[in-house]
C-alpha cells in the first residue's frame, strides 16, 4: 500500500496520486431524452468510450504514476481474450492501483462494513424515491455489486434508479486544498448522488482516516430552504472544476453556471479562518452552458504558461482591433465579461482588482511561482475564429498536467495542439507514447514539453476534459 498522504499545492506539480472513475454501464443507459438532464452532449457508445478512449488514460496514467502495475503487460491487457478484466472494478484482475484509485474500488471496501452500507443504503433510497422492495433487494447484494449498482443504477437485469454517468469527471466531486478536502454541493440535480458517494468515501475510507478533522463541507445558509427556488445566487453550491489550487498560499474559486456567490463566500472565510491559505481570487464567469466551470476556460500547462479561450484575453477585453462605434457598444455587454477580485487573508477589506483573466495568470506565474521567464499563453484553436470557441467547447482548454510542461488533450482540438507545437512541444498520440514507454524507448521522467493527444470522439459529447476526469490527491510541492 502506497502513503495515504495527501497534499496539493500546484496544478502542474508531478502528479504522484488521483482518484479516477472509468465509464461504467450507466454511460450505456442515457437516452436521448434525459442526455440533457443528466448533463451529456449526446448519447455516447459505452465500448468505444471503453476501450478506444478511456482505457489510454487510465493506461498512461498508470505508467506514470504506478509502473508496475503495467509495464511489460501492455498486450497482454489489451488482448480480447482477457476480456478487459484488467479495467474492471468488480474483477480479480482489476489493476488496482494505489496510487490511481478507482472510486468504485474505494466504495466496495466501504461497503463491507454492514453499518456503513445500511446508511448509505438508506440515504440512497431516500434521494432516489425507492420502494421498499429495492431497499431490501440492495442490503442483499455483496459489497462490489452494491457499489456497481450505487454508480450505474443497475442491477444486471433491472434498472433501479438513474445512473450518474457524470462521476467519470472526478475534479468535481471534492478537491483537495493543500492537506484539507473540500466537499462539493452540485449545482444540478443529476449529480446529487455523487456527491452523497464522495461523503461516505472521504468519511469513512482508511485512506483519508489522517484527514478526518480536515473534510471541509459548506453549510447551508440558515433557513435555505425558505429561499425562492431561481434564487441561484444564495443557494450554496460548490463544484471542483471551479476550484484551482494554484500555489500552497493561493486558491481561485469561479463563480459560475455552478458555483454560487454564495458558496464562494462561504468557502473563503473558511479557508481564512483555517489559515489553510493567504490569497483566495474569486474569478466570475458568464454562467452559460459552454463554460460550466472555471476550467473549461483555462488551465496551467508550466509555471509560465498557460492555455485559455481568446474570448476572455486582454485584446479581446480591450476591443484593441475595435473602432470608437464598436468599443462603446461592445462595453455595454458586461454579461459576458470576466470580473476578478482578489482577497488576502491579513486583509480581506482591501481586495485587488485584475481587469483581465491574463493580468491574473501572470501575477500568479510571476508572484506565486517566481518566474523570471516571460509567462506565455496559448489560445483555444489558435486565436482563430471559428475554431477558438469550437475547440473550447469540446475542452481545448482543459488539459491535465501530469507534471509540469506535460499534458493530456483531446485530438479533434487541431488548432489547439497546432499552437502547442509552435510553441515549441512535441506533440505524441497515447498509442504512440504507450509504445514508446513499453519499448524502453522513453522514461515518463525523460518527457518534457509535451502534449500527449488522446482519442475523444465519445469522451468530448459528455463535455469534459481530462482536468474534469481527475481528482488530485497528491502532487509534488513546486513553490
Ligand atoms: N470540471 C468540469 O468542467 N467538469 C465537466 C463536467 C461535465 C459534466 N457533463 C457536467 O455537465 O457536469
Amino acid at each position: 500500500m502506497a502513503s495515504d498522504n495527501i497534499r496539493v499545492t500546484s496544478e502542474i506539480g508531478t502528479l504522484r496520486k488521483l482518484l479516477v472513475h472509468s465509464p461504467d454501464s450507466g454511460l450505456g443507459k442515457v437516452v436521448p431524452s434525459k442526455a440533457q438532464d443528466w448533463l451529456f452532449e449526446d448519447i455516447v457508445h459505452l465500448e468505444t468510450i471503453r476501450r478506444k478512449e478511456y482505457d489510454y488514460y487510465i493506461k498512461l496514467l498508470l505508467y506514470f504514476l504506478d509502473p508496475t502495475k503495467i509495464k511489460g503487460r501492455l498486450s497482454e491487457i489489451d488482448d480480447p481474450k482477457k476480456n478487459y478484466d484488467f479495467f474492471k472494478p468488480a474483477s480479480s484482475e482489476f489493476y488496482k492501483s494505489s496510487n490511481v484509485i478507482e472510486i468504485e474500488w474505494l466504495l466496495a471496501e466501504i461497503l463491507e462494513d454492514k453499518d456503513i452500507k445500511a446508511r448509505l443504503i438508506a440515504s440512497v433510497c431516500a434521494i432516489e424515491n425507492c420502494s421498499y422492495r429495492v431497499h431490501e433487494q440492495l442490503m442483499q447484494l455483496p459489497a462490489k455489486d452494491l457499489a456497481n449498482v450505487f454508480i450505474a443504477g443497475t442491477t444486471d437485469n433491472e434498472m433501479l434508479f438513474p445512473p450518474v454517468p457524470n462521476f467519470i469527471f472526478t475534479r468535481d466531486i471534492g478537491i483537495v486544498i493543500n492537506d484539507h478536502i473540500l466537499l462539493n454541493k452540485p449545482a444540478k440535480q443529476a449529480r446529487t448522488r455523487e456527491a452523497l458517494l464522495m461523503k461516505y468515501i472521504f468519511y469513512n475510507h482508511p485512506l483519508f482516516k489522517k484527514y478526518q478533522d480536515k473534510i471541509i463541507e459548506l453549510p447551508e445558509i440558515p433557513q435555505h430552504f425558505l429561499l425562492p427556488s431561481d434564487s441561484a445566487e444564495k443557494r450554496v453550491t460548490l463544484e471542483g472544476g471551479d476550484i484551482m489550487v494554484v500555489s500552497s498560499s493561493h486558491v481561485l474559486i469561479g463563480i459560475s453556471e455552478r458555483t454560487s456567490l454564495e458558496a464562494a463566500h462561504l468557502a473563503i472565510k473558511i479557508l481564512f479562518e483555517k489559515n489553510i491559505v493567504e490569497k483566495v481570487s474569486v474569478i466570475k464567469i458568464p454562467a452559460k452552458r459552454d463554460y460550466m466551470h472555471i476550467d473549461t476556460i483555462f488551465t496551467q500547462v508550466k509555471r509560465n504558461m498557460w492555455v485559455m479561450l481568446g474570448k476572455f484575453s486582454k485584446k479581446h477585453v480591450k476591443k484593441e482591433d475595435a473602432d470608437d462605434i464598436q468599443k462603446a457598444l461592445d462595453s455595454r455587454q458586461k454579461e459576458e465579461s470576466i470580473q476578478i477580485i482578489q482577497f488576502k487573508r491579513k486583509a480581506p477589506s482591501d481586495p485587488i482588482y485584475f481587469d483581465t483573466l491574463e493580468d491574473l495568470l501572470i501575477d500568479i506565474s510571476k508572484n506565486d511561482l517566481n518566474c523570471d521567464e516571460k509567462v506565455k499563453f496559448i489560445y483555444s484553436g489558435n486565436n482563430e475564429f471559428p475554431f477558438d470557441v469550437r475547440e473550447q467547447w469540446t475542452d481545448s482548454c482543459n488539459l491535465l498536467a501530469l507534471k509540469e510542461g506535460v499534458v493530456l488533450g483531446y485530438d479533434r482540438n487541431d488548432k489547439t495542439i497546432e499552437a502547442f507545437a509552435k510553441a515549441g512541444f512535441n506533440i505524441i498520440h497515447v498509442t504512440e507514447l504507450l509504445q514508446q514507454l513499453e519499448n524502453d524507448q522513453i522514461t515518463p521522467q525523460a518527457i518534457t514539453n509535451t502534449f500527449i493527444v488522446m482519442p475523444s470522439a465519445e469522451l468530448s459529447r459528455a463535455r469534459g476534459g481530462f482536468h474534469c476526469m481527475s481528482m488530485p490527491l497528491l502532487r509534488d510541492d513546486i513553490d
